[in-house]
This record gives structure tokens, sequence and C-alpha cells, in this order.
């Protein structure tokens, strides 16, 4: 049925019943995870993750990985299918294998590590036990975890996401020396590490360097035709023949002017769908896919200022004003002081001192929203330094205004 007799079938016309744009949303969604013919210009990286886990289709302990690679290179997809498939092979070989996918963004101490690792693996039937939320030490969950992995599983993938966030890497040893050790627990462990920092290995304990061996991996970004085909896999999302020409290519050029990311890609064009879908229009356009590159900049920069307090907000807003729309102006620390001045005067805010903006600037640089440069601090001269913004000064400017006080500004 169509919208044009949604009326006369009885139903509310205040809502929609066609689908004009999409035909299977779900494929561009990022967790979607393309067959192993969909997968552009790995096939490098596959065969090297899969001689890394290859021991574990005959119950043995596969090599250590850590992968590293820009955002949307592809790394966790390559980790997850080859672990998937390696999984199929060794039933055939009667070897159980489980994966357990660890996003140390989320879990980033070792105790939430174990615990998610454990309710991850477990089979309650198999093991006789529950893993609690909460309320064990993180002794208790590691006795839990090599009591589910006795009983559950031969060997275990396990694939840390954002490596980087663990809190505490001596995780990392513990896995591997049980792993290792059949007094501790009589099943394999492999351990793939994911990474947007190359310069990961030099963070580690020197406790977990000299012993936790490891393999390493690096993903280079895509270019502009492997974004292209990447995208072209996932077309069948849309209905025949409401992508206009232009629409792919423009979404895959857009995605590699910065360095080719994959997921930018795909959401660029999921967007662009959105944005025809939500203006009824019967195809999708480069309008909209101009449109959408707003939109996924836009969020994924609210993204990285969810949870600033306002005074932060009140200080990048006096940047972006100082920058007079160039985003590779630099701007010194005082000047956006002075800016910022008025800015809290016409929010009706505390002004606070000229340092405590220095460090909001500071905490701003480390969330990747400003990039700064401090030279330290003359004495008697408050503190020397130069700001400049990540992002389009228009797009920062439009999220902050999403905030309802800063939105008052204008
Ligand atoms: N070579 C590829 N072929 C097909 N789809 C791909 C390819 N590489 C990445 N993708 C898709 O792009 C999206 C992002 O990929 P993935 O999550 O693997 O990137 P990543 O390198 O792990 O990024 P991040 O560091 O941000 O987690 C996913 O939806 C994934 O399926």
């Amino acid at each position: 049925m169509t919208s044009d007799d949604a009326g006369g079938g009885g139903r509310d016309p205040l809502f929609r019943y066609d689908q004009p744009i999409f035909a299977n949303e779900d494929i561009l969604k990022i967790s979607h995870l393309p067959g192993p013919d969909k997968i552009v210009g790995r096939d490098e990286h596959m065969s090297k993750v899969a001689q890394a886990l290859n021991p574990a289709i005959f119950g043995r302990e596969p090599t250590h990985l850590f992968i590293f690679g820009k955002t949307g290179s592809g790394k966790t997809l390559t980790a997850r299918l080859v672990s998937e498939r390696l999984q199929n092979e060794a039933t055939r070989e009667n070897v159980e294998v489980k994966i357990a996918v660890i996003d140390c963004g989320e879990q980033h101490t070792e105790a939430s590590v174990i615990k998610t690792l454990a309710s991850q693996v477990n089979n309650p039937s198999k093991s006789g036990m529950t893993i609690p939320e909460r309320g064990l030490s993180t002794g208790d969950y590691y006795n839990r975890l090599w009591q589910v992995l006795d009983t559950c599983s031969d060997v275990t993938i396990v694939i840390l996401d954002e490596i980087d966030m663990l809190r505490d890497d001596e995780v990392l040893r513990k896995l591997s020396r049980a792993g290792e050790n059949q007094k501790i627990v009589d099943s394999r462990i492999g351990i793939i590490g994911i990474s947007n920092k190359i310069d990961y290995p030099e963070e580690l304990t020197e406790r977990v360097k000299s012993s936790f061996a490891h393999d390493e991996l690096v993903f280079p970004s895509y270019d502009a035709n492997q974004l292209r085909e990447i995208l072209e896999n996932r077309k069948d999302a849309f209905k025949p023949d409401v992508l206009t020409d232009d629409v792919i290519p423009l979404a895959s050029a857009l995605a590699a002017q910065e360095h080719g990311d994959a997921r930018k890609a795909i959401d660029i064009l999921r967007n662009a769908g959105r944005i025809a879908r939500n203006e009824s229009a019967e195809s999708v356009t480069d309008d909209h896919v101009r449109a959408a590159k707003e939109k996924s900049e836009a969020d994924r920069f609210s993204e990285l200022l969810e949870g600033t307090a306002t005074q932060s907000k009140a200080v990048l807003y006096s940047l972006v004003l100082q920058t007079g729309g160039r985003k590779t102006a630099e701007i010194t620390t005082n000047k956006i002081y002075r800016q910022y001045l008025t800015v809290a005067d016409d929010l009706d805010m505390d002004q606070l001192s000229e340092r405590r903006v220095q460090e909001l600037l500071q905490e701003l640089d480390f969330l990747n929203v400003i990039q700064s440069e401090v030279r330290g601090r003359g004495r008697g001269q408050g503190v020397h330094g130069t700001h400049r913004l990540l992002e389009d000064p228009d797009i920062v400017r439009r999220v902050l205004l999403r905030d309802s006080r800063i939105s008052t500004l204008e």
C-alpha cells in the first residue's frame, strides 16, 4: 500500500506505510557483517590473522596479535570474520572455539573485562555457574572465568577492541599466562588487541612488554576506489534505481578526503538515504550526500562533546568566534580568554580565571576537539599557547548551539 491509498484502507494518514528509499536499512548498520565475498582489499590481512589463529583449529594456542590502523580501516570486521570462519572449521575437528568481543572503551577495568569475558563464554548448563553483574572481587571473577573456560571452551579468541583504553594491562599478562599453563586452566586463549594508536605497545608496562609475546599487523586506510566498492556492495540496502549515479562516487570521495574511513563512507550513505526519506524524495541525490556528510560530522563531533560542561562549551564557542570561520586559524589563550569573558557575561555565568580556562582548553585538546600547543608559562605573564579547531568552525558552532544555554547567544 502507498501513502496515497493509506486513508482508504482505514490507516491513520498521519503516518507513512510505504518505504520508497530503503529495502533493508540494516545492511548499512556498522555492526552488519558482510559476507566473505563482499570484503574489499583485505585478503592479505585476513590471511595473516588466519595464520595467527590457525593452531586453534586443532585445540592449540593461537599467536596473540595486535592490529593497528585508523578508524574504519576494517580491523574489527577482519578480526570478527576470521575468528568466525575459524570457529566453523574447528567444529569439524570437534574443537569448541568461543569468541568474545570486548569493547575496552566501555569495559576498561580488569574486573569488568574478566566479568564480560566470562559471561560471553559461559554456558550455565555446562559450567553450572552464573556470572554476577557485580559483587565479586577481581580474583573471584578470574576464578569463575577459569571454570567457565574449562567447561565451555577448548580455545577462546578474545578480541579486545580499543585496547588502548584499558586502564590496567595486567589482564593481558594474566590471560596469556593462563592460556599457556594447564595448571591454571585447561583451555587455550588467543588475544587480538585492536587499536588506532600504533605506538600503543610502547605504553605497555615493562612487566607486560617482556612477557606478552605477540605479532603486529597494520591496516592501511582505503582509497576512494576501495570505498566505492565497499558502498557498491551494500547497495542492496536501497530499493532498485533509488540511488542516482553520483551518490556512491561522491560519498566515497568525501569519505576518502580526510582518510579513507569505511565507517564514515557507510554513515554518509545511510544518512543520505534517511534525509531523502524524511524529505519524502523519490531518489537519493548528491545534495542528500552533502547534507549527510555535514550531519555525520556534526554527530561525531557532538559525541566527542557529550558530557562536557557548559563552561567548556563557552570556552570552545569563544575559540570559534575568534577563528573568523577559518579552521586552520591558531588563536592564543589570551585572545580566547578575552572573548570568553564577554561570552560568559552574555550567558550570565561566573567568569573563570585565565588559568582555569587554560585547563579547560587542555581538556578539549585531550578530547581531540581542538589541538593546542602550550609553550609554558612566563613568569607573571600568564599562560602562553595557541589553539586551533580540528573540525570546521561552522559545524562546531552548530553543535554548540544544540546546548540550550549556548543557543541563547544567537
Ligand atoms: N574491507 C571492507 N569491506 C567491506 N566493509 C568494510 C571493510 N572494512 C570496513 N568495512 C565496514 O566499515 C565499518 C567499519 O569497519 P570496522 O569497524 O572494522 O573498522 P575499524 O578499523 O575496526 O574501526 P574503529 O577503529 O573505528 O573501530 C564496518 O561496518 C565494516 O563492516
